[in-house]
């Protein structure tokens, strides 16, 4: 959002960005007391999420928050809206860009009669599987056992139909066939992906500043790639909400120690369930000289070195498009949401994954990144990798499909010149 909400900026828009009240503390927390100071035309505001308050630094219980935004935060964005209007000193409202999991904004937009485009933040095809639950519990194959997450994916889903537009982070080459069944039912999309390849037409000033990592990055990281072989690194990253049990971060941690290979692990501080993380003495020492532990890392960067080899992920979809725009393999162990979806595009379509077991097991990841590093299918999957990776290039330079597509975005936004995007 951050990226998108830039790439606006740079082409003429006045922007107000708007966090909950516990993720902007924590993008203080984590990138310091000015981080969000802003620029005259870019400027930041928070609503509350609704949830009880917690200073806790970790992430917030996704169904909890998914239930209270959607039944709380009209309110507040109402009266932020309004406060905006009366403040005299940002120019007026001409159209909300909001997360597609954020569809109260509709009401909001609809109240004080602008446009509003709602930016799903996951792959087309995952999109195109939450469009379809209505259609399983119909044919009564859903087996219901979260019923406050399909309550939620229902309602938001089903209100993307009301949206001006939806913006995607995908390219045309990579989800062609989806897009297009898309174009039939819903309203006009707006595929932009990757956007870390496209922002990066912002000027070099705008992106150093006002990023979104919500724990502090530990850059060591990057000092330490640049002492490795290149190609030669398994680079280990669940993302921001995945956890796991103990038992499965020591079955990875063996099956990476006994695979031979330098790696670099994420484990964030909330990664296992209800306790902190706990490796084995015997296996610390074991793989002392091959190994980095951080808590959180810049992984665009990572995954733009040459060190890394292959990624070890959950296949959320921002870590699926970067490790795509890196040209780096991966093995694939989703865990919610349409990671399973993601995992599946990776390893039969594109060529440029290998899925692990849900119920992991060391030998299997041994064996995985032994064939994804050395054997014949990682070395095949690799040349797909680099092909995929000149895609996004091709898709994102000018004239390229989604270099096309911002631009009639901004066409078909109201005019820069008084415009204004809250997301
Ligand atoms: O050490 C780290 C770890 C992650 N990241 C960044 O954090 C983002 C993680 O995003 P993603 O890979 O999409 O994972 P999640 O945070 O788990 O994403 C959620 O949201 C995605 C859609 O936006 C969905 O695809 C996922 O299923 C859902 O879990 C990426 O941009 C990473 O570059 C870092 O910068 N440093």
């Amino acid at each position: 959002m951050m990226m998108l909400a830039k790439l606006l900026h740079s082409r003429g828009f006045h922007i107000t960005f708007v966090n909950t009240e516990y993720n902007h503390r924590r993008l203080l927390k984590s990138r310091g007391p000015s981080a969000l100071d802003g620029l005259l035309d870019f400027r930041f505001e928070t609503i509350p999420d609704g949830l009880p308050p917690s200073d806790i630094d970790g992430t917030q219980d996704i169904p909890s928050l998914c239930e209270s935004t959607m039944n709380t935060c009209l309110v507040p964005f109402r009266e932020l809206l309004a406060g905006l209007k009366s403040s005299g000193d940002v120019p007026p409202v001409t159209c909300i860009v909001s997360d597609g999991v954020m569809s109260f904004t509709l009401d909001a937009a609809a109240e004080i009669g602008v446009p509003e485009v709602l930016f799903w933040t996951t792959s087309a095809c995952g999109f195109m599987g939450y469009l379809h639950y209505r259609e399983l519990i119909n044919r009564g194959i859903t087996p219901l056992q979260d019923a406050i997450m399909l309550k939620f994916a229902l309602r938001e889903t089903e209100k993307a139909s009301k949206a001006s537009a939806i913006i995607l982070n995908t390219f045309e080459s990579l989800e062609g066939p989806v897009l297009k069944a898309m174009d039939r039912i819903l309203p006009p999309i707006y595929h932009v992906g990757p956007l870390c390849v496209l922002s990066q037409q912002v000027a070099k000033s705008l992106q150093a500043i006002m990023g979104s990592n919500l724990w502090k990055e530990d850059t060591s990281c990057l000092e330490w790639l640049e002492r490795r072989k290149p190609g030669s690194v398994v680079y280990v990253n669940f993302g921001s909400i995945t956890v796991m049990t103990n038992e499965q971060l020591v079955e990875f941690a063996w099956g990476l120690a006994d695979s031979n290979q330098d790696f670099l692990w994420i484990i964030r501080p909330d990664l296992v369930k209800g306790e902190s993380a706990v490796l084995p003495e015997e296996l610390l020492w074991e793989i002392e000289d091959r190994r980095l532990l951080a808590s959180w890392c810049p992984q665009e960067k990572v995954l733009g070195h040459p060190a890394v080899g292959g990624f070890l992920t959950h296949s959320g979809w921002n870590s699926t498009l970067e490790s795509i725009s890196g040209g780096v393999t991966m093995l694939c162990w989703p865990f919610f949401t349409e990671q399973h979806i993601n995992c599946r595009s990776s390893c039969a379509e594109w060529g440029i994954g290998m899925e692990i077991d849900g119920d992991v097991r060391r030998e299997e990841v041994r064996s995985l990144i032994a064939e994804l590093m050395e054997g014949e299918k990682g070395k095949e999957m690799r040349r797909r990798a680099r092909e995929w990776k000149e895609r996004t290039v091709d898709a994102t330079k000018p004239g390229g499909t989604s270099s096309r597509k911002l631009d009639e975005l901004v066409r078909m936004l109201p005019t820069p010149a008084a415009g204004f995007a809250a997301s």
